[in-house]
């Protein structure tokens, strides 16, 4: 059964007021942020241009001791829009250059609670030998850890390469409250080497509580008591560097709708760092 959407016409979308033009869209109040439409307002190039297509060349070089293919996770995927643009973008060709990495170097398993986003993904993927689309709850251990250690050993590994975690925090931490979002962050966190996080701000959630109650709906159950509050993109920052030991590696600017994308890396001391 597809994830709850309720649908109204109305002009805020999960972290701001947005104005749909009429007749082309209409955001909903999702309530996992499970937009139908939503690459149609935010879409995936104001991402990908802030980030290098090189990056998984300059993370991962070929030829380097890193296994192949390259493990991406893509929690919260949406329709997939995002995702395979983040794969064309990572395997794209600079002018003239010999691309190093070929479709076949690099899996995507890309993860979404809503099964009809999923199906639309899945539908619509060009690479299907190369990305995978499938339904989770990300929060629901008994789901979430067979699905992603059967992905991971097929390859004989046990932690992806890179997790994008773009435009979901938000949606985590109001459905499933402060130590949901710990949970969530610490899970990640051991799940990768690098971690790429699009953090929501605060003021997403206040648009997002208001819409709720514009709806005449109850609030989110946790919005009031949240105490993970303010500058969501640096306590993120705090949590993941000061409990899960992760490096912050670049903060690679913020998009129009003022969200940061931040890179980190898991403590491995023995690598050296990339300079980006
Ligand atoms: C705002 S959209 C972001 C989509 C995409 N990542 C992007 O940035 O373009 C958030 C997505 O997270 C998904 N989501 C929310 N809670 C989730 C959970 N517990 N497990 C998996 N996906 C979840 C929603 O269904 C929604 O598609």
């Amino acid at each position: 059964m597809a994830a709850p959407i309720l649908q109204v016409a109305e002009a805020a979308t999960d972290e701001e007021a947005v104005t749909p033009k009429p007749g082309l869209l209409e955001p909903g109040a999702a309530p996992y942020g499970n937009f139908p439409s939503y690459s149609r307002f935010h879409p995936p190039e104001q991402r990908l241009r802030l980030l290098p297509a090189a990056l998984l060349r300059w993370l991962f070089p070929p030829g380097g001791p890193d296994p192949r293919p390259l493990l991406g996770l893509d929690v919260g995927c949406n329709s997939g829009e995002l995702s395979i643009a983040l794969y064309r973008h990572f395997l794209s060709l600079e002018e003239g250059e010999i691309c190093p990495v070929s479709t076949k170097d690099l899996r995507f398993l890309c993860c979404d609670i809503d099964p009809a986003l999923v199906d639309r993904a899945e539908k619509d993927c060009p690479f299907p030998a190369t990305m995978s689309f499938v339904t989770l709850d990300i929060m629901d251990p008994q789901t979430r850890e067979p699905l992603l250690s059967s992905f991971l050993n097929q390859f004989g590994r046990s932690a992806f390469d890179i997790v994008f975690c773009m435009s979901i925090t938000m949606w985590i931490h109001l459905n499933h409250g402060d130590n949901g979002l710990l949970a969530f962050l610490a899970r990640l966190a051991s799940l990768c080497r690098y971690l790429l996080v699009e953090p929501q701000p605060w003021k997403c959630y206040r648009a997002a509580a208001r819409r709720l109650r514009k709806l005449g709906r109850h609030n989110f159950d946790h919005f009031r008591s949240l105490a993970i509050r303010g500058d969501m993109a640096d306590r993120i920052i705090q949590i993941l560097t000061n409990d899960h030991g992760m490096e912050l590696v670049c903060c690679f600017g913020s998009t129009s709708w003022d969200r940061s994308l931040l890179l980190f890396r898991a403590n491995q001391p023995s690598e050296p760092m990339p300079s980006l």
